[in-house]
């Protein structure tokens, strides 16, 4: 029996479209499930915690974005019990970096052969990252692209809409990164992102050499860049060609601590989350994904 945990308003109604798309084909097929819908923040974490306690689902499946993820990936971390996901959000950069078909009838397909895998998180003091998280003008643009309205309309361009928008009000501040006990201190940054997978905020390869399941975080800081010089570089992270600036630092370990003075706000997964300073952990292998 599969447990569906759908956010229906997930890619601002788009959930819900997949939704009954996908329940149409589960009844078709014949394939045993049982769906709940979420009701707010929060919600798809407690279900995927009450599923996993209960032990009746071989699996739990996500609909919606990297949101819904994360909190049903929170329910169940530490447990053998797998996740899997259609994608129905904005970025869906989870299912960029899983390769997993934002088509509902393939990712349905590709649930459906079960073939489970093991990967890592990181853990912050409240919750697990499951694909990233950012402090500063990232995390700034997650919370503008959530509260914006062309995100249905416009998709991934609202990020690119979003961010050029923060520029102009965005102050880069000093960060000290320690990383495995080793201390870096950087002035004027931008941002500083921690990835498990090498996409983040709708298809920007950030850390390009994240592996999800080497047992270590990688990091990219951005800093003492002009907002003219910010803007020329943001683009070519789409295609992971900042790793070449040298204002682009890159470093990898098994916990990263970030402190900044000024009260850099971050997101986890694309859903602001707390700030600085914050420290993740590498969980090794804590999540299994179909
Ligand atoms: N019924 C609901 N009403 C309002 N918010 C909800 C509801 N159910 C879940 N949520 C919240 O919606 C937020 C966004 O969900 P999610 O990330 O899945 O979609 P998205 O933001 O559209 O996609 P993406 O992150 O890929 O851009 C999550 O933080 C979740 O807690």
């Amino acid at each position: 029996m599969y447990l569906f945990v759908v956010n229906e308003v997930s890619g601002k109604g788009r959930g819900r479209e997949v939704w009954a798309y996908v329940q149409k084909r589960l009844q078709e097929m014949r394939v045993p499930h049982e769906a709940v819908c979420t009701e707010g923040p929060g919600h798809a974490e407690e279900i995927a915690r009450d599923a996993r306690e209960g032990k009746m689902f071989k699996a739990i499946i996500a609909v919606g974005g990297d949101g819904t993820v994360n909190e049903v990936g929170n329910g169940v971390i530490g447990s053998d019990l797998p996740i899997g996901y259609i994608p129905a959000g904005t970025g869906n950069d989870f299912a960029l970096a899983h390769r997993i078909p934002l088509d509902p009838e393939w990712a349905l397909e590709r649930i459906l052969r079960h073939q489970v895998y093991q990967v890592d998180t990181g853990m912050l003091k409240e919750r697990h990252m499951i694909g990233f998280m950012g402090i500063g003008f990232d995390a700034k643009v997650a919370e503008a692209v959530n509260m914006s309205q062309r995100k249905r309309w416009l998709g991934r361009l609202t990020y690119g809409i979003e961010a050029i928008k923060t520029l102009k009000s965005f102050k880069p501040q000093p960060a000290v990164i320690t990383v495995d006990g080793r201390r870096y201190e950087y002035d004027g940054v931008w941002l500083v992102a921690v990835a498990n997978i090498p996409n983040y905020a709708g298809g920007i390869r950030i850390c390009p050499h994240a592996q999800m399941n080497d047992g270590l975080l990688d990091l990219c800081c951005v800093r003492n860049l002009t907002p003219g010089q910010f803007l020329r570089v943001f683009p070519s992270a789409y295609r992971g060609k900042h790793i070449h600036h040298p204002s682009v630092v890159f470093h990898s370990g098994r916990e990263i601590t970030i402190e900044t003075d000024a009260p850099f706000i971050a997101h986890v997964d694309g859903e602001v989350h707390g700030g600085a300073p914050v420290t993740v952990r590498v969980a090794p292998k804590s999540l299994s994904i179909l």
